[in-house]
């Protein structure tokens, strides 16, 4: 997304690295030829860079401009151009080639498959070019591009984590200055070092807690808002949706997959990014603090120093600590993942009892239901034995390595304090140093944990996107039922076969031609396609070959044998699928009586479960007063009346003729009673190879 301004930047590193190559070749200084090779390769990385993803470039751009700027701050002091009174901000040699070597690291995860996958879906907001309104302090509202909100939102939290950090090693020295201070009784330079550095660093660090926290909090709304607007339009669009439950693809549950899947990926992946970046950040820093600190440790009775004692300490305790956390909790993460199925299984099942109430009452399948719901209570309860016992045990050993941690360094230095070798001071910066680097190291057995929880989170958010691309896909390719607008006022079909999922033709149209201001009903044997057919004419059914041709323009609107009610108001229900608020009052109740169902007229502002409280029959009038609102040219009636008594339906078929006279209807029907409402009778007829023909049955003058 900014490939020009990365551009640049691989020149910069690639032009400092050749600067420092140069002076360091000079000046035979090994941390500069080091500094000079590290960003040779790092500007090489950021060239190949200009095609990963925008996520990552971010973090790329950012260690690019700190390998610069550290890698200048460096070479001034090696050159012995840093001016003395910003000695303090002089930084450690090694930081710019730290720094250049975490934008390698990057640039090599970015081919590792899972990271692809991971930054695929993140790269889905970090490409979001579309502005948008932004609530910003002290601006105000900003609008501006949102992948260059999220960019901003994203450098400035790793620049803050990095900034903690920093805070965090300069306490530590106050730490050890203070402490000095304490031992040598310096009362003066308590006091001082408390107000002038303490007093300062601190407001610091509280002020930029608060910054971050808003930040993130920001980011991650606005993110979760992109993602899940996204996932729902594409799952939504083009009736995507119902051809992902036709293919029957990898993606069940898309509730969960929008509802839940979403928001664990961005807290992960944010997880996995800046927290694991800082906790890097904070490993290096502290590691190399405590490395400088064991050249105070030398062998007792001699001046022999062994480099870095404190550090590989650290480290050998750490990973002991890991190894044994890992061994004992890795059953751990299968068992979350199953404890988080068994409880969406549940809840499920006490859902669809809900919905089904009726039918569990009338058929008293109450015991039944109470053993499937046990059931399924029980798995969860099972589990969460099992994970108790687990946890039971690394609790055991957390607590009593969290009892210890704290203790080990004191016990390590003390020896070399009790014979004067170091001073109180730096014990005890030992102490909280040896502390960061040990909880860095297992901070990554604490997200090991959700790394299994992470992989799920991504495969499935992964095959959901690959399912609704292939269900979009779907009857694209050729041969395809194409549906095609013409100028013509008839509806077409030449040369169409539909075919099942699997394949299987069911129905045949060698030609036929449905003429508009025609009514035709279409009535043929159980399972002979007559549905299959209409999905077709109304566009949703993607198998098949042939052609179907509508007018161009022309409005259809097709109503199934069960409706469908969205929940909400009344208003809502006779309005769907336009959105409540497009009807005037007056018209809704006009639809409402017209369709036969007057007392329902005042109640256009109730919420009620509608599909749940309104007879079969009402439901299917329900459905004709919609088409009365919304007056489509072309109106389609898969047994949209069949749960009427014969004198009620004539009479909506009648009120329909005289309140929609511009509108053709189209009826599939069992009842003989309907051929005398529409002036053509079509029948599926079958064929030697079991596929299905619409014939005309005969031809009544009237409709
Ligand atoms: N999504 C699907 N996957 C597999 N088979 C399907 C699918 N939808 C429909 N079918 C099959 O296609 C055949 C035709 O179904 P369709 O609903 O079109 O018949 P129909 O003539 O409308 O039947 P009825 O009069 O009973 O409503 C049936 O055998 C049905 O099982």
């Amino acid at each position: 997304m900014f490939r020009r301004k990365l551009a640049i930047l691989a020149v910069a590193v690639l032009a400092f690295a050749v600067l420092a190559l140069g002076v360091g070749a000079k000046a035979m200084d090994a941390t500069l030829i080091g500094l000079g090779v590290v960003g040779v390769l790092f500007a090489a990385a950021i060239w190949s860079s200009l095609r990963i993803s925008s996520f990552l470039q971010v973090f790329t751009g950012i260690f690019g401009v700190e390998y610069v700027l550290f890698g200048g701050v460096v070479l001034l002091g090696q050159l012995g151009l840093w001016p003395e009174a910003l000695a303090d901000f002089m930084v450690s040699r090694s930081l710019p080639a730290t720094v250049a070597v975490f934008g390698i690291l990057v640039w090599a995860a970015s081919h590792l498959r899972v990271i692809r996958s991971i930054t695929d879906i993140a790269d889905l907001y970090f490409n979001d070019r579309e502005v948008k309104p932004a609530q910003i302090w002290p601006f105000g509202v900003v609008r501006m591009r949102e992948n260059r909100l999220a960019t901003i939102a994203l450098v400035s939290l790793v620049l803050i984590n990095q900034v903690q950090v920093g805070i965090n090693v300069r306490l530590s020295f106050f730490n050890r200055d203070w402490f000095n201070a304490i031992q040598e009784k310096n009362a003066a330079d308590f006091w001082s070092l408390l107000y002038t550095v303490f007093l300062f660093w601190a407001v610091i660090y509280i002020v930029i807690a608060i910054l971050e926290y808003v930040v993130q909090s920001g980011l991650t709304i606005r993110w979760r808002q992109d993602l899940t607007n996204r996932y729902t339009t594409h799952w939504l669009d083009d009736g995507t949706h119902y051809r992902m439950a036709l293919t029957g693809e990898q993606a069940d549950n898309p509730d969960q997959r929008i509802a839940v899947d979403v928001d664990r990926f961005i807290e992960l992946t944010y997880g996995f990014s800046i927290t694991l970046l800082a906790t890097v950040t904070t490993l290096v820093s502290f590691a190399i603090v405590l490395w400088n600190i064991s050249a105070s440790f030398t062998i007792p009775g001699t001046e022999i120093v062994i480099p870095g004692l404190l550090f590989w300490t650290a480290l050998v305790y750490a990973s002991v600590g890991t190894l044994i956390t890992h061994f004992i909790g890795r059953a751990l993460a299968p068992l979350n993942f199953q404890q988080q199925r068994f409880e969406a299984d549940f809840r499920f099942s006490l859902a669809r009892l809900r919905e089904y109430a009726e039918q569990v009452a009338l058929l008293e399948g109450e015991r039944a239901e109470r053993q499937i719901v046990m059931g399924r209570f029980g798995n969860v309860i099972d589990n969460f034995w099992r994970i108790v016992n687990l946890r039971k045990r690394l609790l055991a050993f957390t607590a009593f390595y969290g009892q210890i941690s704290p203790i080990i360094p004191y016990v390590i230095a003390a020896p070399f304090y009790f014979l004067g070798k170091v001073q109180l001071g730096v014990l005890t910066q030992t102490a909280g140093a040896f502390g960061r680097v040990e909880g860095s190291l297992t901070f990554f057995i604490n997200y090991y944990v959700s790394l299994a929880d992470y992989k799920a989170v991504i495969d499935r958010l992964t095959t959901f996107g690959a399912s609704i691309r292939a269900a979009r896909a779907l009857g694209r390719e050729p041969p395809r039922l194409d549906i095609a607008q013409e100028s013509g006022p008839d509806v077409r079909l030449d040369d169409v076969e539909l075919r099942l999922p699997g394949g299987r033709a069911i129905v045949s149209v060698p030609q036929l031609t449905l003429r508009a201001g025609e009514s035709a009903l279409i009535t043929g044997a159980s399972g002979s396609g007559k549905s299959t057919m209409m999905r077709a004419l109304a566009g949703i059914w993607p198998y098949g070959e042939g052609r179907i041709s509508v007018p161009a323009g022309a409005s259809v609107m097709l109503l199934p044998q069960r409706p469908y009610i969205p929940m909400g108001t009344l208003r809502l229900a006779v309005s769907y699928p336009a959105l409540s608020g497009v009807y005037t009052d007056a018209q809704l109740r006009d639809a409402l009586v017209a369709a036969r169902l007057p007392e329902l007229a005042d109640s256009l502002d109730s919420q009620e479960n509608w599909s749940g409280r309104l007879s079969g029959g009402e439901q299917q009038r329900l459905a004709i007063a919609r088409a009365l609102l919304a007056r489509p040219d072309w109106l389609f009636l898969d047994e949209a009346t069949s749960a009427l008594d014969e004198f009620s339906e004539a009479a909506l078929y009648k009120m329909l003729a005289e309140k929609l006279p511009e509108t053709t209807v189209v009826s599939i029907g069992h009842r003989t009673t309907l051929q005398a409402m529409h002036r053509r009778h079509l029948q599926m007829q079958p064929g030697a190879d079991g596929r299905f023909t619409p014939g005309d049955a005969e031809q009544r003058a009237t409709a």
